[in-house]
């Protein structure tokens, strides 16, 4: 588990992240999205403990991070926005160097090189020199780099960038993937579509300080949003709708009425069944997914024009 406390950072005299205090649990992969200078890479060069706090603490396991930095670094892999590859070392090379700075045994060395290279689709480019790669194999290579050791904790700044469409699904698929075997991952992205599609979790930053840290796709089995719509909803349609004990919340929006149910599958069954016997006059009912765009947008109000 990555854990920050009263984290605050100062650029000289400009502070550029203000008091945050979160909590990533093992096994999640949450999306870090905000507008640009909103302080996301900064945060995460001082959870890569590249840089120190002005004050607070980043804490990997429960230990700061900055105690034993040697021991942390071997349990972390991260990404910067821009790095540079030594353009005249092969793939194995770049990997093999990786891996040794990470504290990988001569005796694992070729299991950690192979299975990176399968995993990042790269293994015909083993032996190829850095410059003989396209820009999105040299993003491949960087971030085989940081998962050659198999840290417990992940930080991508931008990986996707550079990417052509089935690379960036195929990076997806290697999240989901690093993430079913227990690691923790932090993705910054301006995609939201495609943090959408391996995201459990969002952090939203606006000027250095945390606007919304949520979980997504309703993690609840016991809740879920529906979308009803009726045909010529009565004038008291909306008071007979609140006196349904099964809705917890209802918004009428310009597709319909939404609804949360406090209840599983089962309740959309009940609620079907109460909007007959109460005569409302119901003809569609759908389950609402929240995309993350959704979900970012209410986060920083884009929909009340604060931004
Ligand atoms: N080395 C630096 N020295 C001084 N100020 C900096 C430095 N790096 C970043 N900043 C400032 O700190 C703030 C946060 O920058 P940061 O790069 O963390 O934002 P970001 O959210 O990652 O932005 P983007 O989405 O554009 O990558 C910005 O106002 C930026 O101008």
């Amino acid at each position: 588990m990555i854990h920050i406390q009263n984290l605050n950072f100062h650029y000289d005299v400009r502070q550029v992240l203000h008091d945050i205090n979160l909590q990533l649990d093992t096994g999640s992969i949450t999306g870090l999205i905000g507008p640009n200078g909103a302080g996301k890479s900064t945060l995460m060069r001082c959870m890569a403990g590249l840089d120190s706090p002005s004050s607070g603490t980043v804490l990997l396991n429960g230990k700061p991070i900055l105690d034993d930095p040697r021991a942390s670094f071997a349990q972390l892999g991260y990404l910067p926005d821009m790095f540079g590859l030594p353009e005249g070392l092969t793939v194995l090379q770049c990997l093999t160097y990786a891996a040794k700075a990470r504290g990988v045994s001569d005796e694992m060395m070729n299991a950690a090189v192979v299975g990176t290279v399968e995993k990042l689709g790269l293994r015909d480019k083993i032996h190829h020199k850095v410059s003989a790669l396209s820009r999105g194999q040299k993003q491949r290579v960087g971030i085989g780099q940081v998962i050659v050791h198999q840290p417990k904790f992940l930080l991508l700044d931008e990986p996707a960038s550079g990417l052509d469409p089935e690379a960036r699904h195929e990076l997806s698929l290697l999240l989901l993937d690093l993430k079913a075997g227990g690691m923790t991952i932090l993705v910054s992205s301006h995609i939201l579509s495609e943090l959408d599609e391996y995201c459990t979790h969002m952090l939203v930053i606006k000027n250095g300080r945390i606007q919304a840290h949520q979980a997504l796709h309703d993690d609840h089995p016991n809740q879920q949003t529906v979308l009803l719509k009726f045909f010529r909803l009565p004038e008291n349609g909306l008071q007979k709708l609140q006196a349904i004990d099964l809705i917890d919340e209802i918004q009428e929006k310009d597709d319909g009425v939404w609804v949360k149910l406090a209840q599983g599958e089962a309740a959309r069954v009940a609620l079907l069944r109460e909007l007959v016997a109460r005569d409302l006059p119901v003809c569609e009912m759908q389950p609402v997914k929240t995309t993350l765009l959704q979900s970012y947008q209410d986060s920083l109000n884009i929909n009340k024009g604060e931004l």
